[in-house]
């Protein structure tokens, strides 16, 4: 059977069904939800702090430009009745000049106060922008592991990024433009009513038929616009994915299967977006039909009031000016309207991560742990990811200060587990894990982790310079002390080999350096640190003996007066071990030195000989 049959076939279990659940993304949102004002209201507590110095500036401005808009149209129909063709008497040249320099006074006036107005609301919009974007980051870099497991980092970015940005538009124009249209409809239907109440009310009752449509329209419109964030953030969440994967995809030649892929994403979004487009394009002509209805009543109304002496001719061409301002705020409030929708949508998903409870939080009695000496005590510890998955299954384990320790066990039996624990990345679902004495859930995680080193098996590097990557270990140590560190776990001499010394800028992830130079920067930024403890999840790679020395070399300075535990893989690393864990499906099933666990003739042998034999 060809590949083409059995994708169309969807047989379970051929190449193409497995590629597509490879690229399954949860689903980022729920789409139907009713329109949410507590979310609203959440939302525009942001402009709250800008509100009283800056909203009454603003308020001036728009009532003036409204005004002076306002009185435009009033004044025409003074130019026609008393200046162009007036009913008794001759027409006035004099007048007309007059009227016409007050028009241009009032459009001086118009202008003036629009700028100040638009400069203003971009200042309150911006300043919006920026605490909301500055609250989701700091409570973002709050939640724990778990919160990111669940998670496609992708889907995490487009709420920083996209989300926030579409409510730019409705906190800088869109909040000031909802009042000014709001003012102006009042304005204009007072105004109509007093120049002549009939010919008003027949034009006004068009209103209600504008806003029957719009309601009718706007909970498809919303669903839709919340389908096209869906299908983006989909999208994002796998350009996020094939991007840091792609050394993967090129290296199995899987570009054409991810292609195809991100095409049919890209299509359904295509496909969405016109869908949600084209709702919203109907919108408008809708409401100007209605508004053309409106002129129709007004025209025939009016020739009729005219004849009957009810109205004059320059009221009229007033009346139409205004009515020709009256469709404008109903239309642009249509708008403003799906704007909002889409706004609502955005800070729906925003609220939802600023809800989110951190995992692992200080307990509101949760005391700073003193200086750390290094006693550490797991007391029959259970730990599960997922309920009913135990990963770790009654960890009994009591490490002296100072002690090594080397977790070694079979891929899965739980070593990075014990690790995550003992930073408090995650906390135990059952039993004790006490430091000094203290249970760490009783300490501040601050206090705690500042106390902790941590070389993980993934040396993540910072884009920035060397220099900034190992200073990350402790912000204020001086250039000197970030040379001795490097110096101290033989990183120096690679360091100074580089173009740029120890300001050669490096990229996100490190793609410069190798991963045994990686390593070795990692050691450093964690010697600077000094911590008590040292928590070392050493990466597999198989790197030359020249490095294995030299990063034996600098683990022997970095463990010297410590608590560590490390998840080895070296025979050297766990050799020195004062006391090697052997793990086996959550459970300790052997310990001691690595004479010992050898005389056991147990898994630890096993492991060793195995070892052994593919060298
Ligand atoms: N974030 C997670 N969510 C759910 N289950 C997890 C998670 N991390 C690990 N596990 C599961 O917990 C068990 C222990 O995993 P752990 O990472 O501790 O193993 P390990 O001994 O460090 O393996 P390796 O040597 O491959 O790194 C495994 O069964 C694994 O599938």
């Amino acid at each position: 059977m060809s590949a083409d049959t059995a994708a169309s076939k969807k047989i379970p279990g051929t190449k193409e069904n497995k590629n597509q659940e490879r690229f399954v993304y949860q689903d980022d949102e729920v789409i139907e939800k009713p329109f949410n004002w507590g979310e609203f209201t959440r939302l525009f507590a942001y402009m709250k702090p800008y509100a009283k110095q800056l909203l009454p500036i603003i308020i001036v401005m728009m009532i003036l430009g409204t005004i002076t808009k306002l009185t435009v149209p009033y004044l025409t129909s003074l130019a026609i009745d008393k200046a162009i063709a007036p009913a008794e008497g001759s027409p006035s040249l004099r007048l007309l000049y007059w009227i016409a320099g007050g028009i241009l006074l009032l459009y001086i006036i118009q202008w003036a106060a629009a700028t100040y107005r638009i400069k203003y609301t971009n200042i309150i919009g911006q300043r919006v922008i920026y605490d909301l974007r500055t609250d989701l980051f700091k409570h973002i870099q709050k939640l724990s592991f778990s919160f990111f497991d669940k998670r496609p980092a992708g889907s995490v970015m487009v709420r920083i990024t996209n989300d926030i940005n579409s409510l730019q538009d409705l906190f800088t124009n869109g909040v000031v433009n909802l009042m000014i249209d709001c003012v102006q409809l009042v304005g204009i239907m007072i105004i109509l009513l007093f120049i002549n109440w009939k010919l008003g009310l027949a034009v006004i009752l068009t209103v209600p038929v504008m806003f029957l449509i719009s309601t009718k329209l706007r909970v498809r419109i919303r669903r839709a616009w919340q389908d096209v964030r869906m299908k983006n953030s989909r999208i994002n969440s796998h350009l996020n994915e094939s991007i840091q994967g792609i050394r993967v995809t090129q290296a199995y030649t899987q570009e054409d299967e991810n292609m195809k892929f991100f095409d049919q994403m890209n299509a359904t979004s295509r496909k969405s977006w016109n869908r949600a487009s084209t709702m919203n394009q109907a919108f408008g002509p809708l409401i100007e039909i209605t508004g053309g209805v409106g002129s129709l009543i007004l025209f025939w109304y009016g020739a009729f009031l005219i004849q009957s002496g009810e109205l004059t001719i320059g009221l009229l061409v007033a009346f139409a000016n205004y009515v020709g301002n009256f469709w404008d705020p109903i239309n642009r409030l249509g708008q403003m309207y799906n704007q909002l929708l889409v706004a609502m949508a955005s800070s729906e998903r925003i609220f939802e991560f600023m809800d989110e409870e951190p995992g692992i939080a200080d307990k509101p009695n949760a005391v700073p742990i003193p200086s750390i000496k290094g006693d550490i005590k797991f007391e029959h510890i259970v730990f599960e990811y997922e309920k009913g998955r135990q990963a770790l299954k009654g960890i009994d384990l009591d490490v002296k200060a100072g002690q090594s320790i080397a977790l070694v066990g079979h891929t899965g039996s739980g070593k990075s587990t014990i690790i995550n624990l003992l930073s408090r990345f995650y906390d135990v679902t059952d039993g004790k894990l006490t430091i000094d004495g203290y249970d760490i859930r009783d300490v501040t995680i601050r206090s705690l982790r500042s106390q902790i080193g941590i070389v993980l098996q993934d040396t993540f590097i910072f884009s920035g310079t060397i220099r900034d990557n190992i200073r990350f270990g402790r912000l204020d140590a001086t250039d000197e002390e970030v040379e001795a560190a490097a110096k101290a776990v033989n990183a120096h001499e690679f360091i100074v080999k580089l173009p740029g010394g120890y300001e050669t800028e490096v990229e996100e992830r490190g793609n410069v350096l190798s991963m045994g130079q990686r390593q070795l920067l990692s050691f450093a930024r964690a010697l600077l640190a000094d911590p008590r403890i040292l928590i070392l999840d050493e990466a597999t790679a198989s790197i030359d003996t020249e490095t294995e020395l030299k990063i034996q070399e600098a683990l022997k300075v970095l463990l010297k007066g410590r608590t560590s535990f490390m998840v080895a893989h070296r025979l050297s690393t766990i050799r020195n071990a004062d006391n090697i864990i052997v793990l086996d499906h959550g459970e300790i099933k052997e310990q001691g030195n690595h004479q010992q666990l050898i005389q056991q003739k147990g898994i630890y042998n096993g492991l060793i000989e195995a070892q052994f034999r593919f060298l």
